[in-house]
């Protein structure tokens, strides 16, 4: 039977020590604005705002806090002592880099938290949940421990959720969530089509790659993502991402495409073998036709798609058609300016453009789109989670003076090691799990 269900989108906070350290390469945005000064409270506000939008529209919207960093625990386990003020300067001094790495507040990208199975499609009906690796780069791999203590906060109980430790941290299943993965269906209760967009093969050294920028995400790891969730072949469909696109700066799939309902909106660059990825999701998608909404490289560029972050958008349904959000850098580049005019009156199925101000996190390439995590939830499952996470106007309003209160307006990277930053963020998260009704998650609380 059908249940009635909704998609909700669980947002990264943005955490007090957001800055440019310029730790990913291949993510062309991260690179250009390394060393610049950061505004870290400007970044958490343009997120709320985000979130109180979409939830003034009647979406569901729910909050994922953001993780204690520095993160001292990684940086004792690398070899630094004594107390907390005395590992951070030892480490300032020593090895700046990897103390930037633990500053990071890439939490805040929760596209990369985890790959989300919603009941209809797994063969035990619950909600699947397994945290990524982000293996890739040393400042995300730290993050899935925290991520699944705060999934399993908020999604507790086991007669609905069932959550999965990260898979094995190395490249072979190096994996980085939902953002390689989208969900096409005819309604989001009925079952669907879980795409997992892969970078390379881990196994096979002659199957095709990127030359130039790392592949962050293995077929292999999808396949044991979608092996854990119990998934069946009708239920999935893997696909390799084009490698040019990747060494064009498309570190993730959610970069070129980003699918919702029965349309999948990409570009031509996106997929090594489009052909077969529209046949292989066409013959699996019951209940309704993809609609493929496909940007050729003459109307937008990849360059300028990479630019724009044009696919990191939000497609969000809407009573009469799809609203695609959009960050505002979409407006400054030309040809995707004058391809949103064109898409609106094209009578396809996104009938809505709306622009998004998230510019402290595009500075280090994270969109709309990183910035939440989907949960397809039907109504049983959306009572039984802990409610405190979903944005309300009072949640907002609380967040809002927290943020005020606790964030600082300029942050660079020389200011990483000053142990007041750490004290400020250990009392502004412990508040924080306060408000979320979110109990001990940092490693400071437990
Ligand atoms: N989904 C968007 C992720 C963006 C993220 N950027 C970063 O980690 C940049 C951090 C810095 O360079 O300071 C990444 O590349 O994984």
């Amino acid at each position: 039977m059908v249940k009635h269900a909704v998609e909700a989108n669980f947002d990264g906070l943005v955490g007090p020590t957001h800055n440019y350290a310029g730790l990913s390469w291949g993510n062309v945005a991260s690179k250009s604005n390394v060393s610049s000064v950061s505004n870290p409270k400007e970044a958490a506000l343009q997120g709320l705002a985000k979130m109180k939008r979409l939830a003034d529209r009647g979406y569901v919207q729910g909050v994922l806090p953001p993780h204690e960093r520095p993160h001292i625990p990684t940086l004792r386990a690398l070899g630094f002592e004594g107390p907390d003020a005395r590992v951070l300067e030892q480490a300032a001094k020593s090895s700046p880099s990897i103390l930037a790495a633990v500053s990071s507040a890439s939490p805040m990208w929760t596209a990369n938290a985890a790959t989300v199975s919603p009941s209809a499609d797994t063969s035990d009906h619950r909600v699947h949940f397994t945290p990524a690796n982000l293996s890739a780069k040393f400042h995300r791999s730290i993050e899935h421990a925290v991520t699944g203590r705060a999934l399993k906060s908020i999604f507790a109980d086991e007669s609905y959720f069932a959550h999965h430790p990260a898979l094995p941290s190395v490249s072979h299943f190096g994996d980085e969530g939902a953002a390689n993965h989208t969900r096409l269906c005819a309604g989001y209760g009925e079952p669907g089509v879980e795409l997992f967009v892969y970078g390379q093969m881990a196994f096979n050294e002659q199957a095709p790659a990127p030359k130039k920028y790392p592949a962050r995400q293995t077929l292999e790891a999808s396949q044991a993502v979608a092996r854990l969730h119990g998934l069946r072949d009708q239920n999935a469909v893997f696909a390799q991402q084009n490698p040019d696109a990747i060494d064009g700066g498309v570190f993730h799939n959610d970069v070129i495409a980003v699918g919702n309902g029965n349309t999948l909106f990409y570009h031509e660059m996106a997929f090594l073998n489009e052909a077969q990825v529209l046949a292989d999701i066409r013959e699996r998608l019951t209940g309704a036709e993809l609609e493929a909404v496909r940007v050729s490289s003459a109307d937008v560029p990849l360059e300028d798609a990479v630019a724009s972050y044009l696919f990191n958008s939000q497609l969000l349904n809407t009573p009469d058609g799809m609203l695609l959000a959009v960050p505002g850098e979409c407006r400054e580049v030309a040809s995707v300016s004058r391809y949103l005019d064109g898409l609106v009156k094209s009578g396809g199925p996104i009938t809505a453009v709306e622009v998004f101000d998230v510019k402290q996190s595009m500075r280090n390439g994270g969109g709309p789109a990183c910035l939440r995590l989907r949960v397809v939830l039907n109504d049983d499952e959306l009572k039984a989670i802990n409610r405190g996470v979903l944005l309300t106007d009072e949640l907002y309003e609380r967040l809002t003076t927290w943020v005020e209160a606790h964030y600082r307006d300029e942050l660079s990277q020389n200011e990483l090691g000053d142990p007041m930053l750490l004290e400020e963020v250990r009392k502004a998260l412990d508040e924080l799990t306060g408000i979320m009704g979110l109990g001990s998650i940092y490693d400071f609380q437990l």
